[in-house]
């Protein structure tokens, strides 16, 4: 059984304050272990939360990142629809203006821009990307992620696996495309749920109240009816980073202590 940690905090300042202690400790876990640290970022508010605090902490090594997407949307990489660009605006160039060693561009694994127009093509081709990162180093059948960061979205979807969807069922491939996400911009590819289950460390970074009632079934009752509740670690530890008011609903002592 996996070790789950549900960390309360009274802001959404302090929620990014903690993930990056949080953070550095992981990547230099994975340094000292593997030489390297993979991380993937989902869209949403979540880059901007994690990156608050990372991008002038000086203790981490960020030229030893590779950087994924745990999803992505089928536009070009300037769109403003692009997870890439709001990771790269939020996370990638302040660490560049503000360090002299960035993360390598070669070690940031963006979504095909010749496959844009067609999410099957760019799943493929994105599951080709972590095949060439991940096969000799770190794969059993499916990677080993060091992190994957995760939002939730009001209907309890995560990454782009939305809920009732037929991507939810997929075990053999690593990445999957959707043509009619419920969200817009339609087309989208994703990490399937064997391979988020498989990282080392999985965190949920969810604040405001519009989840609170959500989180609570899925903390509280253990509920499954949400993509997000199907997350559940094989080999590593699952997080979830909440402030004061998405964790309002949470009966206390599902509540753990944050430390490192
Ligand atoms: O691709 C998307 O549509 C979004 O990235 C989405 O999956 C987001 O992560 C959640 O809806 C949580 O978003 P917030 O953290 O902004 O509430």
């Amino acid at each position: 059984m996996y070790e789950k940690n549900v960390y309360n905090f009274q802001s959404g300042d302090l929620v990014s304050q903690a993930l990056n202690h949080f953070i550095e400790k992981k990547s230099a876990e994975a340094i000292a272990k593997t030489g390297r640290f993979t991380v993937a970022f989902s869209g949403g508010s979540l880059p901007k939360t994690v990156a608050k605090y990372l991008v002038n902490n000086k203790a981490i090594d960020f030229s030893k990142w590779h950087v994924f997407f745990a999803d992505e949307r089928c536009v070009p990489l300037n769109h403003p629809d692009s997870n890439y660009a709001l990771v790269k605006t939020e996370l990638l160039d302040k660490i560049k203006a503000g360090r002299l060693v960035a993360i390598p561009e070669d070690q940031v694994y963006a979504l095909n821009e010749k496959f844009a127009s067609n999410s099957e093509n760019a799943a493929e081709d994105y599951e080709h990307q972590l095949i060439s990162a991940f096969v000799g180093k770190n794969t059993v059948r499916h990677p080993v992620f060091d992190l994957i960061l995760l939002g939730m979205g009001p209907d309890g979807h995560t990454c782009s696996l939305f809920p009732g969807f037929p991507q939810l069922q997929e075990n053999e491939k690593w990445v999957t495309n959707i043509d009619n996400s419920p969200k817009p911009p339609p087309s989208r590819i994703t990490f399937t749920l064997p391979v988020v289950n498989n990282a080392h460390n999985i965190v949920f970074v969810t604040t405001g109240a519009g989840k609170a009632s959500i989180i609570h079934e899925i903390l509280d009752q253990n509920s499954k009816e949400y993509p997000s509740g199907l997350v559940s670690p094989t080999r590593g530890n699952l997080y979830w980073f909440l402030d004061n008011e998405s964790s309002s609903k949470i009966v206390s002592h599902s509540i753990s202590l944050f430390g490192l």
